[in-house]
């Protein structure tokens, strides 16, 4: 089979074209594919499939995704399935047009979620509107190091976004924070952050399905969000997020968000999907 790699900001992808939707992607495929010893390595896979070839039934909320010609089929590394992925759709994005499968310019990617509008800037980056941040009120988490408490975000997928005032790098993100099931019945990505000033913040994230990235566009836009909503009246509304693997701006608007940053694919070639 097919594939290729990419990373936006190091949260790494193996992408498998699948256009005429012929693939029954296994969860156990999906794990093996992103083993990092015995597989090509990475923190999810993309399966670039027509919409009109899934075959599977959108969910609800994703309606607006069956316009799209192209579906960004995102499971996470450990095969699980997840909404939305921010990263992600930048990479798939940068991978349709390397491919030649899309024009550069402004078009949609199908989601989860729904559609997703995508902009490839002139200097390369590739933005993507996010669409609504949810607030769902408090939550809380136990850490390795102990409890954090921050805001519960949907951006299609689930977070939970926790302002701490030491550095993110001293925060123990090596293992699954425990959460409460009540809150969170599909479980959340978990991020810590803090802000360095104002507009500008770090991050880190524990990513459900997939432990600790380098970086999670949709955390990076719940962790933005959450930071500017504590930030009140005059917050600044556009936010540089520095993670582990580079940075992204997000810009929020109106209960919206917009994601951009950098998208590139590093290399393609055939690998045997497990059995
Ligand atoms: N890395 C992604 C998020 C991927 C999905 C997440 N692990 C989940 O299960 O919700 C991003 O860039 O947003």
């Amino acid at each position: 089979m097919r594939f290729a790699k990419g990373h936006g900001t190091e949260n790494d992808f193996v992408i498998l074209p699948d256009p005429e939707g012929g693939l029954d992607l296994t969860a156990s495929q999906v794990a093996a594919l992103c083993d990092r010893r015995a597989g090509i390595g990475g923190d999810g896979v993309l399966r670039v499939v027509r919409t009109k070839a899934l075959g599977e039934s959108l969910p609800p909320g994703a309606e607006s995704a069956e316009g799209c010609e192209w579906f960004m089929d995102y499971r996470n590394a450990d095969g699980s399935i997840a909404e939305m992925c921010g990263n992600g759709v930048r990479v798939f994005a940068r991978y349709l047009v390397a491919t030649g499968l899309v024009a550069a310019g402004v078009f949609e990617v199908g989601t989860r979620a729904g559609a997703r509008r995508v902009t490839v800037e002139d200097d390369g980056e590739i933005t993507v509107d996010m669409g609504p941040v949810r607030f769902l009120g408090e939550g809380g988490a136990v850490l390795a190091d102990g409890p954090v408490r921050g805001s519960r975000i949907s951006v299609g997928n689930p977070h939970l976004a926790c302002a701490v005032s030491r550095p993110v790098a001293e925060v123990d993100l090596g293992r699954a924070p425990v959460l409460d099931r009540e809150a969170f019945p599909d479980g959340a990505n978990v991020e810590v952050y803090r802000v360095l000033e104002p507009g500008t913040l770090e991050m880190r994230v524990y990513e459900r399905g997939s432990a600790e990235t380098r970086s999670c566009g949709t955390g990076i836009v719940a962790a933005a969000a959450a930071a500017d909503a504590a930030a009140g009246a005059g917050a600044p509304a556009v936010w540089r997020v520095r993670v582990p693997g580079g940075e992204c701006v997000v810009t929020l608007d109106a209960g919206d968000a917009r994601l951009r940053g950098p998208a590139v694919i590093v290399a393609e070639g055939d690998v045997h999907l497990a059995k």
